[in-house]
C-alpha cells in the first residue's frame, strides 16, 4: 500500500481525479473499452465534479458504483442517484453506465442480471473505494452476513446486510474489487486516518478495508 497525504481535501479530490482520468485514457490507449468502478457516500462527490469534465473518450467507458444501498434511485440515501447527478453529467454524460441496483424487493433478486452486465467488462480499468471509520470499504461491512463471501468467494455482486448499514445492501466482492488493474482508497480527517491505521493490524474479517489495501494507493487529508 502507497499512502499519499494531501495539505488539503480540495487539492486531494482534483489531484485524484486527475489520475483515474489518466488511468482510464491510459486502458484506452491498449484496449477497445475501460471500465471504473466508484464508491458512493459523503466523500466522492467533489472527485466526480472533477473527473466528469476529464477529456477522454468517454463513449468507451463503463461506469459502475462499488457498492449500493437497496433504495429507488429518488432516496436521498441512493448512490446512484448521486454518481448521475455528479459523475455521469457533462463530457462523461455518454459513457455506458452499469448499474448496481433493480426495482426488485431483495437485493437477491437482481443479482444475476445486474452481475452479467459487470462480468463482460472485468477486470476493471481502475477503482475508487471510500472507507467508513467502522473500516467497511464498499458495503463490505464488519460482522456482516456474507462477509466470508464477499471477502473470499468468487462472486462478482455479494448482498449484504449488516448491523451497520441501515438497508440491504450489494456489494462488489473483493475478488473483483483487488482485481482491479489500478486502485484508490480515498479518505478524509483524522478518524478515517486512525481507522486505516487500524485496519493495517487486522485480518480482513475485523477491517473488511484491509482486503484491498496491498497494491492500493490509498489518499487522505486531514481537513
Ligand atoms: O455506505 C457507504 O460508505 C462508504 C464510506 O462512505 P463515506 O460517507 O464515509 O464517504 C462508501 O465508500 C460506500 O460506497 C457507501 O455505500
Amino acid at each position: 500500500m502507497e499512502l499519499v497525504t494531501y495539505p488539503d481535501s480540495e487539492m486531494m479530490m482534483i489531484e485524484v481525479a486527475q489520475r483515474l482520468a489518466g488511468e482510464l485514457r491510459q486502458a484506452l490507449q491498449s484496449a477497445e473499452a475501460a471500465s471504473i468502478a466508484v464508491p458512493g457516500g459523503t466523500t466522492p462527490g467533489p472527485i466526480f465534479d472533477s473527473l466528469c469534465g476529464a477529456d477522454l473518450d468517454w463513449e468507451r467507458v463503463s461506469v459502475m458504483l462499488t457498492d449500493e444501498r437497496w433504495v429507488p434511485e429518488d432516496s436521498p440515501r441512493s448512490n446512484t442517484r448521486l454518481l448521475k447527478q455528479r459523475l455521469l453529467v457533462g463530457k462523461a454524460a455518454v459513457a455506458r453506465y452499469l448499474p448496481l441496483y433493480a426495482p426488485t424487493e431483495t437485493p437477491e433478486e437482481g443479482i444475476p442480471d445486474l452481475a452479467q452486465a459487470i462480468s463482460d467488462v472485468l477486470p476493471l480499468s481502475t477503482c475508487l473505494l471510500g472507507m467508513g471509520t467502522d473500516m467497511h470499504t464498499a458495503s463490505i461491512f464488519p460482522g456482516a452476513d456474507r462477509l466470508e463471501e464477499a471477502l473470499t468467494g468468487d462472486l462478482i455482486l455479494v448482498p449484504m446486510r449488516a448491523p451497520g448499514a441501515l438497508e440491504p445492501r450489494i456489494t462488489l466482492s473483493a475478488r473483483v474489487l483487488s482485481g482491479a488493474i489500478a486502485r484508490h482508497v480515498v479518505i478524509t480527517g483524522p478518524e478515517k486516518r486512525e481507522a486505516l491505521d487500524r485496519a493495517r493490524t487486522l485480518t480482513p474479517e475485523e477491517a473488511p478495508v484491509a482486503a484491498v489495501l496491498k497494491g492500493s494507493i490509498v489518499h487522505w487529508a486531514e481537513s
